[in-house]
């Protein structure tokens, strides 16, 4: 007979509902995650991945249930200041400078995080080693989600929460985003991330979100039936 204690989850999300602007969004949303794991939510427009993630980000709380990170809710501000620290958020919101280089983008980040020495090779894995010293106007959209995915790399925080990581990649990059979640992974790093296009995360706990309303006939719909 083992007398070992059963692991707590790293993430537990118990229960969980979240309200945006007076409307449910989220409701009795159950995960367990542990290290190495990676949850990836699906659903149609609107039905709440980007609530999901900012909820766990912190940015709101949950209207029930509760989210634990070692077993402490997280809405506690003691917890919340040390859980904070764990997160790396990507969204669509790139917050890259475009008058500053490629490499200042990242490495600004890192220094705000007491690191040094991850950015350049960060860039170079990414492919944008050879930017490094342009002015982050130059970049295209594709390379923007690059120079994004190089800052996690670069921050190196266990969480990463990801909004949408594939949009504008190309079949390489969408590779390299693949790549680099698989090594976060092997270190132990947790991966939540938002998504629409197909991308291939070993093990991955699927979430999908139901629609919040009733789907109406689209003129998609329309173009698919003959009789019309
Ligand atoms: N700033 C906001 N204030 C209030 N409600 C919002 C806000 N942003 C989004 N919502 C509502 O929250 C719901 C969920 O939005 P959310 O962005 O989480 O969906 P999503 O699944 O990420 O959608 P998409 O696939 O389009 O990115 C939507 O129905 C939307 O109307």
């Amino acid at each position: 007979m083992s007398l070992r204690k059963p692991q707590v989850p790293r993430l537990l999300l118990n229960n969980v509902s979240c309200m945006r602007n007076a409307q449910q969004i989220l409701r009795n949303v159950n995960a367990t995650i542990h290290d190495g794991g990676s949850l990836v939510l699906t659903g149609t427009n609107g039905s709440g991945k980007t609530t999901f993630l900012r909820m766990l980000a912190g940015f709101s709380k949950p209207s029930a249930g509760e989210v634990l990170w070692n077993g402490h809710d997280i809405t506690k501000s003691g917890i919340f200041h040390q859980y904070k620290l764990q997160l790396n958020w990507l969204s669509l919101k790139d917050a890259i400078k475009s008058n500053i280089t490629v490499l200042d983008n990242v490495q600004w980040f890192e220094v705000l995080e007491g690191k040094q020495g991850k950015s350049l090779p960060a860039l170079e894995l990414m492919g944008l080693g050879r930017l490094a010293k342009e002015k982050a106007k130059m970049l295209s959209m594709g390379q923007r989600k690059r120079l994004q995915l190089a800052r996690l790399l670069a921050i190196d925080r266990q969480i990463w929460l990801l909004d949408e990581p594939s949009v504008a990649l190309d079949d390489d990059g969408v590779k390299l985003l693949e790549y680099i979640i698989a090594e976060h992974r092997k270190k132990g790093g947790i991966v939540i991330l938002a998504t629409h296009l197909p991308i291939e995360i070993d093990d991955a706990m699927v979430l999908r979100l139901p629609p919040r309303f009733p789907r109406r006939m689209t003129f998609v719909d329309m173009l698919d039936r003959r009789d019309f």
